[in-house]
């Protein structure tokens, strides 16, 4: 399907649900036009919920603090002011901005680098109780715990606020769908599965949780001031924990990750809840409870999932299924000539001086200095434990390092989060392949574009331009014929190849390897090593490799540097180390057999380690 039919079939489906909208108040009665006033704005909180946990992994019980923050203000404007349109407004620019504003202290506490996931939770968990005591302690300014009621509003019909609150609702809900379906969307869903590498693909995720954090709260916000301005009375239970469980139990129950999933779990619990909340006051509650229980326990995905599933399943049997589904993104070369990658400055590609890394009492690098120049391939080998993987962290992260200083392509990484060191030109591989297993070959090497091609909020690139280098992996591999296959189908060797293209499309200056050609075939492994040979050789690129596989090692390799306990113990050619008898006590000391010609391993073997 062509991007402008996907985007007309959205918005044709958002004009039937306004079609729905407009017809409501004339088909239902009074009661349910009133109790669902309230829903359709529930919805468009719990759909902020939804992306946040669904789609960026965020469990937030607080939004519910948002909501209020947008009913309060209108409260309180309308109680201590005179209404007029002009302050009306004025109420909708506090209730968002003070949103706003809390969002950014929140967001900033919640998702500083090196914040985990659960840390957010619990700030999120901590605000509501905050704001619940805060409306408390207002005394006459904002009704302690009675809230403010009986303050002047628009003069709209009851009708007119259930259009009003179910346009807000199928607006955002349409902008939220077509933004999670877009290139911009989807970088959303690769945090919530991979942010370490997201972060080595130079995306500064903290700043994009807090920019959805911010968008999330003015939706909730202005779902408040509406919700105030027809119920003409908030309370603080609006700010409360219970509230903000309830959107988190109703995105749960119609299913997380989906957007329509809790808008109809929202409608339909919120409104069922306030029908048997009139027929049995006193155990309506246990009631909803068991329902969820019993929902979560059959149907972990929540309901929506389901519901779509079983006619895909019917259809799937009825249709056959395609073996190769077809590709909507078509690959080219990156002309050389718009290549993106950072200026060499001063020196050496890779200049490491003095680097100490300590783990409490435990000194794993000790005084490392070594430079590498563009176009050479140094290795890095030594015995278990030696410290390659640390050295490797400590260059692709400068928080990493205990003292010492590194430069990259002549600038000092200092204490620079990943993601700036790879803007600095440092592209990372990691020991085990690390992509997005539920993304497509295609949608990883997007991710991995999107430092340099910003990617649309609305729209779906059908091309992808990628460096030279990048492209040369993927038909070298054959990766170029499955461009639609999910990341987790892939072989753990074609694994190796999509995050190599991966990290080679960020057009680095510095390739860091960790043991590239781990648990790959000898084909595999040869493969890799003639594209590393090109890597290096004609494309200019300083590549430093961990490799225990000594034949592997010696054929490709331009240096090599012996790591032991911390410490460089050499740092020369292929046939330096291998007459070094320095470098055979290291290995017969790690228990290992040396590493000289007579006792090298066999092809298959691996070095010691
Ligand atoms: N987070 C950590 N906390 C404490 N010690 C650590 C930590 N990470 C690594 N180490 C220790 O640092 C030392 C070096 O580990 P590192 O992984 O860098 O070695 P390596 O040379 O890469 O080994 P291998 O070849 O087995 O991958 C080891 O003794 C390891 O136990």
């Amino acid at each position: 399907m062509t991007e402008a039919r996907r985007l007309s079939l959205i918005l044709v489906v958002a004009l039937l649900a306004l079609a729905a909208i407009f017809a409501g108040p004339y088909v239902l009665d009074t009661y349910s036009v009133n109790v669902l006033t309230r829903s359709l704005l529930y919805a468009a909180v719990a759909l902020t919920v939804d992306l946040l946990w669904g789609f960026l992994g965020i469990l937030t019980f607080g939004q519910s603090v948002f909501f209020a923050c947008g009913a309060y203000a209108a409260g309180l404007v309308s109680t201590h002011m005179d209404f007029s349109t002009s302050n009306a407004f004025l109420a909708l620019g506090l209730g968002v901005g003070g949103a706003l504003l809390v969002a950014a202290i929140v967001g900033w506490l919640a998702f500083w680098h090196g914040a985990s996931a659960l840390y957010a939770s619990v700030i999120t968990l901590v605000l509501p109780i905050v704001a619940t005591q805060l409306l408390y302690s207002g005394g006459t300014f904002t009704g302690s715990s009675s809230g403010l009621s009986g303050f002047m509003s628009f003069d709209l019909s009851m009708e007119a606020w259930f259009w009003l609150s179910g346009s807000f609702l199928v607006g955002v809900t349409t902008l939220a769908y077509i933004f999670v379906k877009s290139d911009a969307g989807r970088l959303l869903v690769a945090v919530r599965e991979n942010e370490q590498r997201c972060k080595y693909l130079g995306l500064d995720t903290s700043r994009l949780k807090i920019l959805v954090y911010l968008a999330c709260a003015a939706i909730a916000a202005i779902a408040g001031y509406i919700y105030a301005g027809y119920a003409m009375v908030v309370a603080p239970e609006l700010a409360g924990f219970v509230f903000g469980t309830e959107l988190v139990i109703w995105t749960a129950l119609g299913g997380r990750g989906t957007l329509l999933g809790p808008v109809f779990g929202a409608l339909i619990v919120d409104y069922e809840s306030a029908q048997l909340a009139g027929d049995y006051p006193f155990v309506w509650q246990l009631i909803i409870g068991t329902l969820f229980v019993l929902v979560i326990v059959a149907f972990p995905r929540g309901l929506l999932p389901v519901v779509f599933d079983v006619p895909r399943k019917l259809l799937g049997l009825l249709r056959p299924r395609p073996t190769t589904p077809a590709t909507s993104v078509t690959l080219s070369t990156l002309d050389p000539a718009d290549a993106q990658g950072v200026e060499p400055g001063e020196g050496a590609a890779l200049m490491v001086a003095g680097v100490v890394k300590r783990f409490g009492s435990l000194t794993v690098l000790e005084g490392i200095d070594f430079e590498a120049r563009a176009g050479e391939l140094v290795s890095l080998v030594g015995p278990n434990g030696a410290g390659k993987t640390t050295l490797m962290r400590c260059i692709a992260d400068g928080a990493e390092r205990t003292s010492g200083s590194i430069h990259v392509n002549g600038y000092d990484i200092g204490r620079k989060p990943p993601e700036a060191c790879v803007a600095l030109g440092v592209g990372r591989k990691f020991q085990m392949a690390n992509v997005f297993e539920t993304l497509t070959v295609a949608q990883c090497l997007q991710i991995a574009r999107v430092r340099h091609d910003r990617p649309s909020v609305w729209r779906r690139a059908q091309d992808l331009q990628l460096p030279q280098a990048a492209m040369h992996v993927l038909a070298t591999t054959g990766l170029d014929k499955q461009l639609s296959t999910p990341a987790h189908l892939l072989s753990h060797g074609m694994k190796q190849a999509l995050e190599l293209s991966m990290v080679l499309a960020l057009e680095p200056r510095v390739l860091l390897l960790d043991e590239p050609t781990a648990g790959l075939t000898k084909t595999e492994r040869m493969q890799i090593g003639a594209i590393l040979i090109d890597l290096a050789k004609k494309q200019g690129l300083c590549v430093l490799l961990v490799e225990h596989d000594l034949d592997f090692v010696r054929e490709i390799s331009s240096r090599v540097i012996v790591l032991h306990q911390g410490r460089i113990v050499l740092d020369g050619s292929v046939e330096e180390v291998v007459a070094s008898e320095l470098v055979k006590q290291v290995y017969a000391g790690s228990g290992h057999a040396g590493i000289d010609h007579e006792t090298a391993p066999s092809p298959s073997q691996e070095m010691p380690a």
